[in-house]
């Protein structure tokens, strides 16, 4: 399927993606999710994980690493701080990635 532009996506659009992203919200123009993980170790795998995943997309969220928790914030820093279909892109591949790491 061809790539989506790199434009910013309307309100409607945004949710009507988040409708298809449990737990996925829009904060201060992020799409933002937090997970909670059976360990600190295991948090810090997913984050690993989410890396190569950003590294592969070439798309890059806001990490942040707690004891047992992982929270993802994400924009495009491209159009100027915009959600775009990269950041949807992306969150779908973190929310795919996620139960394998035991994370809710
Ligand atoms: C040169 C490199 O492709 C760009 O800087 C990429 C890197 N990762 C990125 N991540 C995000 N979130 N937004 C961007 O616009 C972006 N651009």
């Amino acid at each position: 399927m061809p790539a989506e532009p790199v434009v910013p996506l309307s309100p409607k659009e945004i949710e009507d993606r988040l409708a298809g992203l449990p737990g996925w919200s829009l904060d201060g123009g992020r799409l933002i999710r937090s997970y909670r993980l059976g360990s600190h170790f295991a948090a810090t795998a997913m984050v690993v994980h989410v890396a190569q995943v950003q590294e592969e997309l070439d798309h890059h969220s806001d990490l942040t690493l707690g004891y047992n928790t992982v929270s993802v914030a994400v924009q495009t820093h491209s159009v100027g701080g915009a959600v775009t279909a990269k950041d949807i892109e992306l969150a779908r591949r973190v929310e795919d990635l996620a139960p394998g790491h035991g994370a809710h």
